[in-house]
């Protein structure tokens, strides 16, 4: 795009703004925690002021066509530049690698988990005690995408954001620059952080306010001369020790020891229940002394912005998906899913097919919890008069790219909740958490239930992967959960050694790998 239409798109921009001064519409929404240590930046406060139709042109005209290099090639730049930048960081030298990480240990019972979520997944969750291994012999099916070579980038940058910066590119078969398709699900304004209207959520904000006097905030006074402070077991450290409470009411903790979350440690999950999302722990952050730069704090990596994540579309009917251009080892927090805190009566029909549930008012244990806290009278009152309720991130119309992660039958990320600062509804982050490794250039995907396929999908899942409810021949349903689990070890060392052999050993980065079978 020419730099005159640029700004003749801007001056458009401007004239055509319906919705007010930023500023006023900043002032209307409420951050409960401090933006990650970078803002937007460049025309995203023109851009955020616009009408969708006004977003509609602006991306249409930065619209081009861009021819790209091979993706061993794409992928190797990208390893070097994320492993400088692990380098150049005080927090993450010396802490965390950018491997495969299994050590032999967790390796079979990550395997068993996802032999059973594959399951889970397909609506067999009782057959997974009782379905014996067929030790059939499945065709591995690569997860990854093959990028063409020339192809339609819609936008550099959907965050406005230069320390974060996410393209979107456009792969349809036949689509034209001059006819190219934005839908309004491109279209909405971008967050780092979950933001609340205090008119239409009232009692949130009030448990927000509530919740910023001293009694009830929960932070450590933890230090240290060294980069990362040692919060994590540190049995005076009051984040550490509600991390642990929170992790001792993980559904099924009694029978399987509880997933654990610490800065750097992979987040390895101990048991494949259907109630992954119930996984909860707690994290210092930057109202703490530590800062949040500690061993107890499972979002630190995560708002590092690590990965290079590239939003993509390549079937009409699936729609924008996400992936990464840079392995993302197994059990690490990879981002958030962001949005509108709302109840349950806020969302509409539309919105039902992108909000996640926050909090359950069933949960009896957290109510129990709750009065075991050492808060003011009115405030414990009030959380547990809210967790009756239920509410839910809406990414529909302010979110980030987690709303973007589609549905597969046999997913790779898994989605928790981790609380900072307090107990509120407003105090959860739902993380996506990597279930196995994922190589560079796989769809990043979650299981969206399997009533969600059954009943909004009609059965017509197109997540292509080998466990595929919608695929022809499906052989996999006489699969047992040791059978699926053979099937991702099988692949993931195929996988490992295309990674090993044309990113590491070329890079010759391949110190501490844990090689694989
Ligand atoms: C949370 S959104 C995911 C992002 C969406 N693809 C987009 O472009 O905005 C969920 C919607 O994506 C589509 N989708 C996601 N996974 C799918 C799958 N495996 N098969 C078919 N459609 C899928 C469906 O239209 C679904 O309602």
């Amino acid at each position: 795009m020419s730099s005159k239409s640029k700004s003749r798109t801007k001056k458009k921009l401007r004239q055509h703004s319906s919705r007010g001064p930023i500023t006023e519409m900043l002032a209307s929404n409420m951050c409960i925690f401090e933006a990650p240590p970078f803002k937007a930046e460049q025309d995203f406060p023109i851009y955020l002021a616009a009408g969708y139709e006004e977003r509609r042109t602006f991306l249409k005209e930065s619209a081009c066509l861009v021819e790209t290099k091979p993706d061993v090639e794409n992928y190797s730049q990208s390893h070097v530049k994320v492993l400088n930048k692990i380098r150049n960081d005080p927090h993450l030298n010396g802490n965390w690698k950018l491997l495969p990480k299994y050590d032999e240990d967790v390796k079979g019972t990550m395997m068993r988990i996802l032999g059973q979520r594959a399951m889970i997944s397909q609506g067999r969750e009782h057959e997974i005690s009782t379905c014996p291994d067929s030790g059939q012999d499945v065709p591995l099916l690569s997860p990854t995408y093959i990028t063409p070579r020339k192809r339609i980038r819609v936008t550099e940058n959907l965050t406005f954001n230069t320390l974060d910066i996410v393209p979107v590119y456009s792969d349809l078969p036949d689509e034209k620059l001059t006819s190219i398709q934005i839908p309004d699900t491109l279209l909405f304004e971008y967050t780092d952080t979950n933001v609340l209207n205090p008119c239409s959520a009232r009692n949130i904000a009030k448990a927000c306010i509530m919740s910023q006097k001293e009694e009830n905030t929960i932070r450590c006074d933890c230090c240290s001369s060294n980069p990362i402070v040692p919060c994590y077991e540190n049995e005076n450290c009051p984040c550490y020790k509600l991390n642990q409470k929170l992790q001792g009411l993980q559904i099924n903790s009694s029978s399987h020891p509880p997933t654990k979350f610490a800065s750097f440690d992979p987040v390895m999950f101990s048991n494949s229940n259907s109630t992954f999302d119930r996984c909860i722990g707690f994290s210092c952050s930057e109202a703490c002394g530590c800062k949040g730069n500690c061993t107890n704090n499972s979002l630190l990596i995560l708002n590092k912005k690590l990965f290079p994540l590239e939003i993509y579309r390549s079937n009409e009917n699936v729609g924008f998906g996400l992936r990464s251009s840079v392995l993302i080892p197994a059990g690490t927090a990879v981002l958030e899913f962001t949005g509108e805190i709302v109840e349950r009566n806020q969302l509409d029909r539309d919105s039902q097919d992108y909000a996640y549930q926050l909090t359950d008012k069933d949960n009896s244990n957290w109510r129990r919890l709750l009065d075991t806290m050492k808060f003011s009278d009115d405030y414990k009152k009030f959380l547990k008069k809210l967790s009756y309720e239920e509410f839910f991130i809406d990414p529909k119309a302010k979110g980030n790219v987690g709303r973007m992660i589609c549905h597969s039958c046999s997913p790779n990320l898994e989605i928790v909740r981790v609380y900072q600062k307090g107990l509120s509804p407003a105090h959860v982050h739902l993380v996506f958490i990597s279930l196995l490794n994922i190589y560079p250039g796989t769809p990043l995907t979650m299981d969206y239930g399997y009533n969600y396929m059954k009943n909004h999908l009609n059965g017509k899942c197109e997540c292509g992967s080998f466990a595929c409810l919608n695929r022809k021949s499906s052989c996999h349903t006489n699969m047992s959960f040791g059978d699926f689990a053979a099937y991702y070890r099988k692949l993931d060392h195929q996988q490992w050694e295309s990674w090993h052999k044309n990113i590491c050993e070329p890079l010759s980065c391949n110190d501490d790998v844990v090689v694989l079978d």
